[in-house]
């Protein structure tokens, strides 16, 4: 499988170089050649699969060998080896559990397959590496765990001060070893336009081995593809029909990972691209012009993002057009009162806590599904303990502890938001 860059300026890339180059010359993103259909007889015994043998029939295409299939195996069984549950919340409502990884957030399924990966092909080639990221919240520290300690690969993760929650910050800023943490004055945005000038950089890309683990990496988006494939094989058969999958979005990896699970045969039969108030994709799909706005914070922080990197591979995946994407995906934005008020509201009648980023979701659902026939599933993307301050007041009972950093000492410096800052850092490294 060949990788081609969505600006269509750099030359075709194998698996290995994608994953270890993050971002192709031209500043576009990799994008796999083709999106092969997967066989009707795989979607005839899905509920027969486990979750790593699902996750091996989809990601075994786009590696197509050049990682053995026993080491592939054995990276994905490692990778995976956490439930994802549906849940029923409401009739014809399911919320698709994805934080019961180690850092309690979706990201711990990409982050650990990119994680082991990049430690496969590294070693291979005794290089180092140093692997640079750029988080709203969640990534770093699903980064910063599946990366600790690894030989060969230092990390650096650039996040935004002030605007992640305590745990998000205790997550990637109390390890230490290979994993340096920079607090940076300015937003998740300013932290992306950084990382993403550094891998254009001659001088830098000469000087070290720089890769991405952001979804910027085709090698963190594509797994991410596998819970939705999982989600959907735990609905009963006969209720398969007219699914729609509500996904809180950010920077808008996720739902580019749904997409390409749709074009590889899942029968999911509409999107919602649900945001905050940073609603650049949204009003998109309203208007069809893209402009991107700073962005703003909000209690959905992770999601707090102006100018969503994957939009290029969204855009790609529809040839660019508006018409045909608005076709498929509906979008929605949430102020922080509706989002309050959600997860206050489906406590009450059903004791489901809900984050504030799957609240979102919910909220896109329940609007979508308004007099419609269909069933729907949203993506919660994050345990609710962390964001335990917001949560515990609209639901008026303390969470059960499933995190503590009492004892850790925070290791991180404050950082400028200016490109030539992060270049000195990074050569004196
Ligand atoms: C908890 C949570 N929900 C939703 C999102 C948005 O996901 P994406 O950036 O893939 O759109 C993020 C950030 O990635 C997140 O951490
Ligand atoms: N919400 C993310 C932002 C970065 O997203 P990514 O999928 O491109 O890594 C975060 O939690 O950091």
């Amino acid at each position: 499988m060949k990788y081609y860059s969505t600006n269509g300026k750099s030359s075709l890339a194998s698996f290995k170089e994608a994953i270890l180059k993050g971002l192709p010359d031209d500043n576009g993103l990799y994008m796999p050649q083709e999106i092969p259909e997967l066989t009707s007889s795989f979607f005839r015994d899905i509920d027969n699969y486990s979750l790593p043998e699902i996750g091996y029939k989809v990601i075994q295409p786009f590696v197509d060998g050049e990682i053995p299939d026993s080491i592939l195996k054995s990276i994905i069984e490692e990778t995976l080896n956490f439930e994802i549950p549906l849940v029923k919340v409401f009739d014809d409502i399911y919320s698709l559990e994805l934080f019961h990884g180690p850092t309690f957030a979706f990201k711990d399924v990409g982050a650990r397959f990119l994680a082991r990966s990049l430690s496969y092909f590294s070693k291979k080639s005794e290089q180092k590496l140093t692997v640079l990221v750029a988080t709203s919240g969640d990534t770093g520290s699903a980064v910063a765990q599946g990366f600790y300690g690894v030989p060969n690969i230092d990390v650096v993760i650039l996040f935004p001060s002030g605007k992640i929650s305590y745990f998000q910050e205790q997550q990637m800023t109390t390890l230490g070893k290979n994993i340096t943490a920079l607090e940076v004055n300015g937003t998740f945005d300013d932290c992306q336009r950084m990382v993403k000038q550094a891998f254009l950089d001659k001088e830098l890309i000469e000087e070290m081995n720089l890769t991405s683990a952001n979804s910027i990496n085709i090698a963190r988006l594509l797994p991410q593809s596998i819970y939705y494939f999982y989600g959907v094989a735990q609905i009963p058969k006969d209720k398969r029909q007219q699914l729609v999958v509500s996904v809180p979005s950010g920077n808008y990896g996720n739902l580019s990972a749904g997409l390409i699970a749709r074009q590889l045969g899942l029968p999911i039969q509409h999107f919602l691209a649900c945001s905050n108030a940073n609603d650049t994709v949204p009003k998109y799909l309203e208007t069809a012009e893209y402009k991107a706005q700073s962005s703003v914070q909000t209690i959905s922080n992770a999601m707090d993002v102006g100018d969503p990197s994957n939009f290029q591979r969204m855009l790609n995946l529809y040839s660019g057009s508006h018409e045909n994407m608005k076709s498929d995906i509906t979008g929605y934005s949430y102020s922080d009162r509706e989002t309050r008020e959600a997860i206050h509201q489906v406590f009450n009648k059903t004791s489901y806590v809900l984050d504030p980023h799957g609240a979102v979701g919910f909220l896109g659902l329940k609007e979508y599904l308004t007099n419609k026939a269909g069933k729907g599933i949203f993506l919660e993307t994050a345990h609710p303990y962390k964001f335990k301050e917001i949560v515990e007041k609209e639901i008026n009972i303390e969470l059960p502890p499933v995190l503590s950093f009492d004892e850790l000492q925070k290791k991180s410096s404050s950082f400028s938001s200016k490109f030539e800052a992060l270049k000195a850092f990074l050569l004196e490294k």
